[in-house]
């Protein structure tokens, strides 16, 4: 008979995390320096020998940057007015993604929120789950594609979340989800949503991922095949071209050489090209943020208009759109949940095997 004394322990139920990469606490150069102190010593961002980077990001970024990118924090910070809070647009939407996504797997699972950098913190997250009675947690990174500095440093967060726990829980992760069908509709269907509020139509889409440094792809990062996959797959969806919906990456940082073609140069150089009308989406962004709303909306706006472009659109990322939430749901519950809940069936044993099979070719 099971206790129903008050000493019982709660129900057991699994917990699934949503993460995502962060956001200084506030607009402020403060709050970005520890951000941005924390973030660029995740060595999956920047694998440059620490004796050299360390002086490099004590003396120079963080004495620069925090100003420069708090200015641009500050010109995006209040862009999602329907969901209340006071943190940036990255941290408000993946919450109200997490209470969508809540709403949908009903009391059977605990879904909480956390930022790889800054708050809500992983730890934080990884208590409150516990405090909740959950011995199994699923964690879903808000990464459609995998790359190591954004995928494997949430496996690399959450590791180090526990390492000083006696009692670990059963994890899962999710590596990646660009190549779901449900995901490429859900992104086509929102460029073609999006494209009917105009009363203009673009020369060409461009879809535009964050960069990385090539050096990561050249080391085995799949990153970049990804991203050129995912586009490759929205473009039989919608029925383009080569031509009509293109690939670039942005958000360059130092001199390294990064993925190419850049974002940036490619707006410069349309417009001479005869391309005057351009729609941006970001298909590897699953909620706007500084990335979006300012180096795309704002700047890469801006650049293009300033070489001659007549028409720019950015499309908003799929934030918490109920069917980006939908899909959210059956991911997590197909890819994450399966054995977990209570009306899904678990997973099949494998039969003992009575032979050993052999390894070569019949
Ligand atoms: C310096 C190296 C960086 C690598 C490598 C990198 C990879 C990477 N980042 C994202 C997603 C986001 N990055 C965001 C902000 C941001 N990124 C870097 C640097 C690298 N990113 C910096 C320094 C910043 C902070 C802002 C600034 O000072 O410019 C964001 C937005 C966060 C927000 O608060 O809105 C996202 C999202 C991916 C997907 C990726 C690798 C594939
Ligand atoms: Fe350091
Ligand atoms: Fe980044």
């Amino acid at each position: 008979m099971p206790k129903t004394t008050d000493t019982a322990k709660p129900a057991e139920k699994p917990g699934l995390l949503l993460v995502n990469l962060g956001s200084p606490d506030a607009p402020t150069a403060k709050a970005t320096r520890k951000y941005l102190f924390q973030f660029l010593h995740d060595w999956r961002v920047i694998d440059t020998t620490r004796w050299l980077w360390c002086p490099i990001l004590h003396f120079i970024i963080l004495r620069i940057r925090p100003a420069k990118s708090a200015k641009a924090y500050a010109s995006i910070w209040g862009h999602v007015d329907d969901i209340p809070g006071d943190e940036g647009p990255l941290v408000r939407i993946t919450r109200a993604q997490a209470q969508g996504v809540q709403d949908r797997l009903g009391d059977d699972v605990i879904v909480d929120v956390a930022m790889r950098y800054g708050n809500p913190s992983i730890g934080d997250a990884m208590d409150r789950l516990k405090a909740q009675g959950c011995t199994r947690i699923a964690v879903l990174p808000m990464y459609p594609q995998f790359a190591g500095a954004t995928t494997a440093s949430v496996y690399d967060g959450v590791a180090k979340a526990l390492m000083k726990r006696m009692d670990v829980p059963e994890l899962r992760f999710l590596r990646h989800y660009y190549d779901d069908p449900r995901f490429i509709k859900v992104l086509g269907d929102s460029l073609t949503e999006h494209l009917a509020t105009l009363d203009w139509t673009p020369d060409v889409v461009m879809t535009s991922y964050h960069g990385l440094p090539q050096s990561y792809v050249d080391k085995g990062d799949p990153y970049q095949g990804e991203c050129i996959e995912t586009t490759n797959l929205l473009r039989d969806y919608l029925g383009m071209t080569e031509q009509t919906l293109q690939t670039t990456f942005q958000s360059r940082f130092g001199p390294k050489a990064w993925l190419q073609p850049y974002t940036d140069k490619t707006l410069e150089a349309m417009p001479s090209e005869g391309v005057k009308k351009v729609a941006v989406m970001m298909p590897g962004f699953s909620a706007d943020c500084l990335e979006t709303l300012e180096e795309i909306a704002i700047e890469a706006h801006e650049t293009f208009e300033e070489h001659g472009g007549e028409k720019f659109t950015a499309v908003p990322c799929l934030n918490h759109s109920p069917a980006h939430l939908d899909f959210l749901a059956d991911l997590a519950r197909e890819r994450l949940l399966h054995g977990w809940l209570p009306d899904t069936k678990p997973a099949k044993k494998a039969k003992p095997r009575t032979k050993p099979k052999s390894r070569a070719r019949a």
